[in-house]
């Protein structure tokens, strides 16, 4: 979690923060109280713990959660996320937002999340295919093909993915592909997952530029935070002819207003660290979000953007590629000085989106061309962003209240129809 020095009195908890977000919505759209009130909590939350065997043959033990928000539209689905800082409640929240990021573009699932408090960065990869493998072994029970399937999020990766799939499957003795997503190519991974959380994020870009009849050629970008979604939604936006002017990971930030040559990015990120770009191009992480850009990209953690720094942000259009970055009070003030805001739930469910699809093609075994995913997912992103845009204008609420109402409304209408409430 991200967290401003200049911290204001917000509750910056995540949790806090997603119940906040559903109570907006739940308002304007004059939602029985107790739908609300079950839509603010998740249906189910697993803690674990598990031993892993290290290399100097120590035990150590490690903490986990699943959390499974609401399944009434369909099995519960999200990312499992290995950070030292990880809490209950902050897994809770992601497993909240995964809910309403699969309603609102329309896929059968519910949502979920998991968490594991560790530092990959600091485990060999044997110790960390132990963790992963442990992890999936203590929450086995609830998770499964049709009804939880995990999915890479915050330094998980497709290898992670495989092994947890490989462990799933060994414990119920049948290859089980559908039970996680995420994975390498050749053990059912889909064509496009790699690149689907930033592709469906500049698709969202692009959908907002054209609203606002700015160009995206020539539009200068910055970008917090160059992971999965980060990193190539910086190459997308590049191919696109944006000019990428900052960038940040958990090193450090640079800045260039001549745009940053990413190839050389790229190199120093993969061979040493992003700091060695050049001294003279570093700026203060927090610098990065106040820069007069037309694009601001969030792809790392929450609480980037908050109501310490909302009034500095000079952006024209912020496109959370990460869960959470947003307080609510930031929100009022961003809406107030008339920045549009894609709100996490539709400028990244590109990747579950892409999850989706290699869960079909799991349970088909028959797998599609790239061409075909994308093309899939470029007619789910464009329709969801313009969908909440007319709902945006019919309510008079911003981007993020207008994709709650969207999402409420299908999860509320599917727990009627199963008879829950
Ligand atoms: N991978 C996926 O498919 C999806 C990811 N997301 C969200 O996108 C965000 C990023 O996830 P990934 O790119 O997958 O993770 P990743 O593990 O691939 O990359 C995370 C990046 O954030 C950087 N980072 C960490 N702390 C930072 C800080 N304090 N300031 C600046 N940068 C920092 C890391 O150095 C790294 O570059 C998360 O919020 C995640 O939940 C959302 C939807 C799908
Ligand atoms: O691909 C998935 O199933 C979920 C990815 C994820 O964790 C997210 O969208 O936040």
């Amino acid at each position: 979690m991200i967290v401003t020095k200049e911290d204001s009195k917000e509750n910056l908890n995540p949790y806090e923060v997603a119940k906040k977000q559903i109570e907006t919505a739940a308002e304007k759209l004059g939602l029985e109280p107790h739908i609300v009130e079950m839509l603010k909590r998740p249906m189910r939350v697993l803690s674990v713990s598990f031993p892993v065997k290290m290399d100097d043959g120590s035990i150590q033990i490690f903490e986990g959660y699943r959390s499974q928000h609401n399944d009434a539209l369909g099995p519960t689905k999200g990312g499992i996320r290995f950070h030292p800082d990880i809490t209950l409640d902050e897994v809770k929240a992601l497993s909240m937002w995964m809910s309403f990021k699969c309603a609102v573009v329309g896929l059968p699932y519910g949502g979920g999340k998991g968490g594991v408090i560790c530092d990959p960065r600091t485990l060999s990869t044997g110790e960390l295919e132990r963790v992963s493998r442990g992890f999936i072994e203590a929450i086995s029970q609830i998770i499964g093909p049709d009804k939880d399937i995990p999915a890479p999020d915050v330094y998980t990766n497709p290898q992670i993915m495989g092994w947890m799939m490989d462990t799933y499957s060994r414990m119920n003795h049948a290859f089980s592909p559908g039970v996680i997503t995420g994975k390498p190519l050749i053990i059912g991974g889909s064509k496009g997952r790699n690149e689907a959380t930033a592709r469906g994020c500049v698709i969202t870009i692009q959908e907002a530029m054209k609203k606002l009849h700015l160009p995206l050629k020539g539009a200068t970008v910055a970008i917090q935070g160059f992971g999965n979604a980060g990193r190539i939604a910086a190459k997308l936006l590049a191919e696109l002819g944006c000019k990428i002017v900052a960038v940040s990971d958990s090193t450090g930030a640079i800045y260039d207003p001549d745009g940053l040559n990413l190839a050389t990015v790229e190199h120093v990120k993969d061979h040493q660290t992003l700091l060695d770009y050049g001294a003279q191009y570093e700026i203060e992480p927090s610098q990065l979000l106040e820069l007069d850009v037309d694009i601001l990209v969030p792809a790392a953690l929450e609480n980037a953007i908050t109501a310490a720094n909302a009034d500095r942000i000079q952006a024209k259009i912020i496109a959370e590629a990460a869960n959470g970055p947003t307080s609510p009070e930031a929100d009022q003030i961003l809406s107030g000085k008339g920045i549009m805001v894609i709100p996490d739930i539709l400028a990244n469910a590109g990747g579950v989106t892409v999850s989706y699809f290699e869960w079909v093609q799991n349970l088909m075994n028959y797998y599609w061309s790239e061409e075909e995913v994308n093309q899939k997912l470029a007619d789910i992103m464009v329709r969801s962003f313009h969908a909440v845009h007319e709902t945006a204008e019919q309510y008079g609420t911003d981007l993020r209240t207008a994709a709650y109402i969207i999402s409420i409304k299908r999860m509320a209408e599917a727990m009627k129809a199963r008879g829950w409430v």
